[in-house]
C-alpha cells in the first residue's frame, strides 16, 4: 500500500558530522529516506549505524551539516523539539519500556502528554494498537511480566501511538532470544507493508532482504555503498561490504 506523498523526501541529512572527542563517528552523512521507504543499515560493530539513528532523533547532536524531517530542520532543544521528536519514533535494542506504567499506560502516555489526545481516545487506540503487535491480552500488565519479544512489540505500538512520520529501529531483535526474533520481524515486516517509513539497524539479513528497499552500508563511520537489497547482497562493490558480506554470510 502506497502512503500519502510516498517517494517525497522524508529523512534528509546533509554533509552531516560528528566526532566523540578524537573519533569521528560519522563523517559526510549524505542520507535522503523517502515517505513511505524502508532503508536498512548494515555494518560492522562500531560503524556509528546507531550514532546515524541518535541523530535523526536529536539523542545525540550533530557536529556540522543539516537534519531535517519533513522539511523541518531539527531544533535544538525546547518544545519544538519534543514536538519534532514525537514525528520520529523509535525503537530500541533493550525496548526501554516505562518499567512502573501498564503494557496500556506505556502506549497512551505520549499520545496524552504530547499530542494532547483526549486519555479515553488513547486508550481505545492503545487497545487497537496491542491487538495489532498481538499483544492485547497483555494491555494491563506490567513489562517485567512479558516476554523480550511481548516487550518489543508493546515498544513497536508505543511508536505507532504517537503516529510518527518515520520509525527509527535500533538493533530490535538482538537482545531476543532466538524464538522471538521472528515475531517481532513479522510486525516489522507488516509495516513496511503498510507503508510506513523507517529505518532499519539490524544483523537480520533476511529482514532486508525482504523488507528493505534499500540497504545502506557503513563502515568507519561513512555511508560506503548503498543499493537495492538484490544487488547489494549478491554483488557489493566495496571490498568493505564483501569482506562484511563474506564473515556473516558464512554460516
Ligand atoms: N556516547 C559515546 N561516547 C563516546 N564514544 C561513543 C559514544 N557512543 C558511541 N561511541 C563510539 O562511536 C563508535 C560508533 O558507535 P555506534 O554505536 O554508533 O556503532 P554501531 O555501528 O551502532 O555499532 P554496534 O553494531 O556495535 O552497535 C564506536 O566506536 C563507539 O564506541
Amino acid at each position: 500500500m502506497e502512503a500519502p506523498g510516498a517517494g517525497q523526501p522524508l529523512v534528509v541529512l546533509k554533509d552531516v558530522d560528528k566526532h566523540f572527542g578524537d573519533l569521528h563517528v560519522l563523517q559526510d552523512i549524505n542520507l535522503s529516506v523517502a515517505k513511505g521507504e524502508v532503508v536498512v543499515v548494515l555494518g560492522p560493530s562500531g560503524s556509528g549505524k546507531s550514532t546515524l539513528c541518535r541523530v535523526i532523533n536529536r539523542l545525540e547532536t550533530i557536529g556540522s551539516g543539516s537534519i531535517t524531517i519533513d522539511g523541518e530542520r531539527l531544533p535544538e532543544e525546547g518544545s519544538a523539539l519534543a514536538h519534532l521528536r514525537a514525528d520520529v519514533g523509535m525503537v530500541f535494542q533493550s525496548f526501554n519500556l516505562f518499567a512502573h506504567k501498564t503494557v496500556l499506560e506505556n502506549v497512551t502516555l505520549g499520545p496524552i502528554k504530547v499530542r494532547k489526545v483526549p486519555a479515553a481516545q488513547a486508550r481505545e487506540r492503545g487497545r487497537e494498537l496491542l491487538t495489532r503487535v498481538g499483544v492485547e491480552s497483555q494491555a494491563d500488565k506490567y513489562p517485567a511480566q512479558l516476554s523480550g519479544g511481548q516487550q518489543q512489540r508493546v515498544a513497536i505500538a508505543r511508536a505507532l501511538a504517537m503516529d510518527p512520520k518515520v520509525i527509527l529501529f535500533d538493533e530490535p531483535t538482538s537482545a531476543l532470544d532466538p524464538e522471538m526474533v521472528n515475531e517481532v520481524l513479522d510486525v516489522m515486516v507488516g509495516l513496511a507493508g503498510g507503508g510506513m517509513t523507517m529505518i532499519v539497524v539490524t544483523h537480520e539479513m533476511g529482514f532486508a532482504r525482504k523488507a528493505a528497499d534499500r540497504v545502506v552500508f557503513m563502515a568507519d563511520g561513512r555511508i560506503v555503498e548503498e543499493g537495492v537489497p538484490e544487488s547489494f547482497f549478491t554483488a557489493p562493490q566495496s571490498t568493505r561490504a564483501q569482506d562484511f558480506l563474506s564473515k556473516i554470510l558464512t554460516h
